[in-house]
């Protein structure tokens, strides 16, 4: 049987942004994921490694953490981040799920890249590139909380072979998101986090879903795609049709509503991924993960969507005596997707299945 591929979600954004608190409240309620971590960082400036490790989380042992602290990880690719992925993927205890703290000062686009090295590519696939923004921080017209801090630990990095200014590496930063999140958003009042959401929107062409956040607490299925652990409750799960005159299920996270849309055999996988792009467009899906029922093929299909990327593979056949079926768990935000809007997406995504919906995918 091949190897199913791990996943790994890439999480950046400026030094203070929150990433490390973003990180350490995903390792708390990982569900069950066995998470390992990679954080690049420097010298004395770099805490979070120690953060992470001390932080007696479970789920977080001392040897998940690996620190890169060369410099900073976009310009050592190739002598360090690819290195420490082949050995963090030769170990015994295979990780569920990579995530990838960057510097501040990173740009995401050649570790994405890095992904495609051949040593990675067979056994790693990118879950997405999660930027988190300092919401005060644009609203007061920075970047960063300190953006002197930010200028250290350029100044620190001897290594660094990009000097973009900051404000090209937080369009670089934004541009490379899969979804962004406005951290910090305990310090702004409602309009003001509007005003920096529409700028940081603005600042990217695509159909980027931005979230906010305070101190990083996001629900582990909003950031991270599929994991061992999701896989049994996808199958077990109610999808939408068969709740809909259910109470709903209880949430921790009331600002965000996911559900399971259940459909038939894809008729053809590839226009099946290019309307569930163009839905994904349409509406506030943050993200759709799950498995489809591909006639013919002996092996499931992996769904995994956040944003505009999607990746697809077919990663194990389905065993005796299991059900095939097609089954995505659609994730948003509650107003987005209320049961009007449910039952609208869990049709076009039965008719995109049967291909007798047949959306082309917003460019
Ligand atoms: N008020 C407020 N403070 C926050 C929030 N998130 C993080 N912080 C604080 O902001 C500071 C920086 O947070 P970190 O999580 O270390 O930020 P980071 O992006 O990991 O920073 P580096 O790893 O240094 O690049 C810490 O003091 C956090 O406690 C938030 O949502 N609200």
């Amino acid at each position: 049987m091949p190897e199913q591929k791990i996943p790994a979600t890439v999480i950046t954004g400026f030094l203070g942004a929150g990433k490390t608190t973003l990180i350490r409240y995903l390792l708390q309620n990982a569900g069950g994921r066995k998470i390992a971590l990679i954080i690049n960082e420097f010298g004395d400036l770099g805490v979070d490694g120690g953060i992470l490790t001390g932080c007696g989380i479970e789920t977080c042992r001392e040897d998940d953490v690996v620190e890169l602290n060369n410099g900073c990880i976009c310009c050592t690719v190739a002598d360090d981040f690819i290195p420490t992925m082949t050995k963090l993927l030769e170990r015994d205890r295979r990780p569920d799920h990579i995530i990838i703290e960057t510097s501040g000062l990173a740009l995401p686009q050649p570790l994405v890249a890095a992904f495609n090295w051949p040593e990675v590519k067979t056994r790693v696939t990118v879950d997405g590139v999660i930027t988190v923004i300092d919401a005060a921080a644009v609203a007061a017209g920075r970047f960063a909380d300190d953006e002197a801090k930010v200028a250290a630990q350029r100044a620190a990095d001897t290594s660094l072979d990009h000097d973009n200014p900051l404000e090209e590496l937080f369009e670089d930063q934004i541009r490379a998101a899969d979804l962004i999140v406005l951290n910090k958003a305990d310090l702004i009042d409602r309009d003001t986090l509007e005003k920096v959401r529409q700028e940081t929107a603005a600042a990217t062409a695509r159909t980027v879903k931005t979230i906010t956040a305070e101190n990083g607490r996001l629900p582990a299925d909003v950031l991270l795609g599929l994991a061992a652990g999701t896989e049994t409750r996808i199958a077990e799960r109610k999808s939408h049709h068969e709740q809909e005159h259910e109470a709903g299920e209880a949430h921790d996270h009331d600002e965000f509503e996911s559900f399971v849309a259940a459909a038939g055999p894809i008729a053809d996988p590839a226009r099946f991924v290019a309307g569930l792009k163009a839905l994904i467009g349409e509406h506030d899906i943050l993200r759709l993960k799950g498995f489809a029922d591909v006639p013919g093929k002996a092996m499931r299909l992996v769904v995994q969507a956040v944003g505009q990327r999607i990746e697809t593979y077919f990663d194990r056949p389905w065993a005796a005596g299991e059900t095939r079926q097609t089954r995505l768990v659609v994730i948003g935000l509650h107003d987005g997707l209320d049961a009007a809007a449910r039952v609208a997406i869990e049709a076009r995504i039965a008719g995109l299945a049967s291909g007798s919906d047949s959306v082309e995918a917003a460019e």
